[in-house]
């Protein structure tokens, strides 16, 4: 499907919040001809502008009252936090049988913050792209981003079918595979896959950035692949990454609780010699890399920052 023409599932989309997703969704919406016209908010004047000036939507509006007036599909594409009183903005303005959905890296917060708004006769269909970089803002986006990675869709109690099978439409024109998950589960799986390893690199560099009289000029200059790759993720948008933990607080702290005791253990082992334990965990995490090998799921290229190709 990825790079092929598909055809308009969507007259009109209007993407509020216009950052390395929402562009990323506008390329390759364009590059598969997925929507009649797009149109786009974000709340910097900056950001706007820079819109404008690169081509970024059909048309750009200063306000999201106007920009999803008349849409069949607003995506709101900004931060966790800044869901909910997005969405109480718009709601007047919303057309009958339109649909609602969001890139949120969170969900159950977000159908929380966003559901008590949606009026009578709107779809609600919330879903999050696996797929990301650690680069933002409306320059960042490219339209391969979503090709063959998973976009999953957390339909709440009461969706209409037919809106979340148009909706998994565009993300398959897209590029994405799709599939199904409550919100709960993908909150604790997100912990487990993608939030807690941020907070974990968040750390590292950190740490290291504490151990200045090393890092100056080694760091950089001594980097090993395992260190870099750190500072990539840990150079992700600060504001983005501060909503996920509010958010997703109750998931992301269970899953730091059991890290920190397997932590424990391992330092125990180091610090007894314990050279069994440390062999036969390293021998485990190793099967589980090969097990995403095998099954062909590791979809993720090594530069993760593959730029801006159109
Ligand atoms: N960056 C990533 O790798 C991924 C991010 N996500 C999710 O996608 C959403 C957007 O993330 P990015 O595109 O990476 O962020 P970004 O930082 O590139 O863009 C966010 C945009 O929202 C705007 N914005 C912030 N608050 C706003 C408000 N109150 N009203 C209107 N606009 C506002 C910002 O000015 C910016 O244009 C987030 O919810 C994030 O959790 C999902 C998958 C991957
Ligand atoms: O850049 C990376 O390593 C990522 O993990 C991208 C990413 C970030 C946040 C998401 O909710 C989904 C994907």
């Amino acid at each position: 499907m990825s790079g092929q023409k598909h055809g308009p599932v969507y007259g009109r989309v209007a993407l509020i919040g216009l950052g390395l997703i929402a562009s990323s969704m506008f390329w390759a919406m364009k590059r598969a001809g997925l929507a009649g016209e797009v149109t786009g908010y974000a709340r910097s004047a900056e950001t706007r502008a820079t819109a404008r000036r690169i081509g970024l939507c059909d048309r750009v509006c200063d306000s999201a009252q106007e920009a999803v007036q008349d849409a069949d599909l607003v995506v709101l594409c900004v931060p966790v936090g800044a869901m909910g009183p997005v969405m109480e903005d718009i709601a007047p303005l919303l057309k009958p049988g339109a649909t609602v959905s969001d890139v949120g890296s969170v969900k159950r917060h977000v159908i929380d913050a966003v559901q008590p708004h949606i009026p009578e006769g709107v779809h609600f269909v919330p879903a999050h792209p696996l797929a990301g970089t650690e680069h933002s803002g409306p320059e960042s986006g490219f339209s391969e981003l979503f090709d063959n990675r998973w976009s999953l869709l957390v339909p709440v109690e009461g969706t209409d079918p037919d809106a979340t099978a148009r909706l998994r439409a565009l993300w398959e024109g897209m590029g994405a595979n799709v599939d199904e998950m409550d919100a709960d589960h993908h909150d604790l799986v997100l912990a487990v896959t993608s939030h807690t390893p941020h907070l974990i690199a968040y750390t590292m560099v950190g740490v290291a950035d504490d151990l200045r009289r090393v890092t100056d000029s080694e760091v950089i200059k001594y980097s090993a692949a395992g260190f870099r790759d750190f500072t990539r993720i840990a150079a992700s948008d600060p504001t983005m990454w501060r909503d996920v933990f509010l958010t997703n607080k109750d998931a992301t702290l269970e899953i730091l609780g059991r890290f920190t005791e397997e932590l424990f253990a391992l330092q125990r082992a180091i610090r007894t010699g314990d050279g069994e334990h440390l062999h036969d965990y390293f021998t485990r995490t190793r099967a589980i890399r090969r097990g995403i090998i095998e099954a062909g799921q590791d979809t993720d290229a090594p530069d993760f920052g593959r730029g801006q190709k159109k």
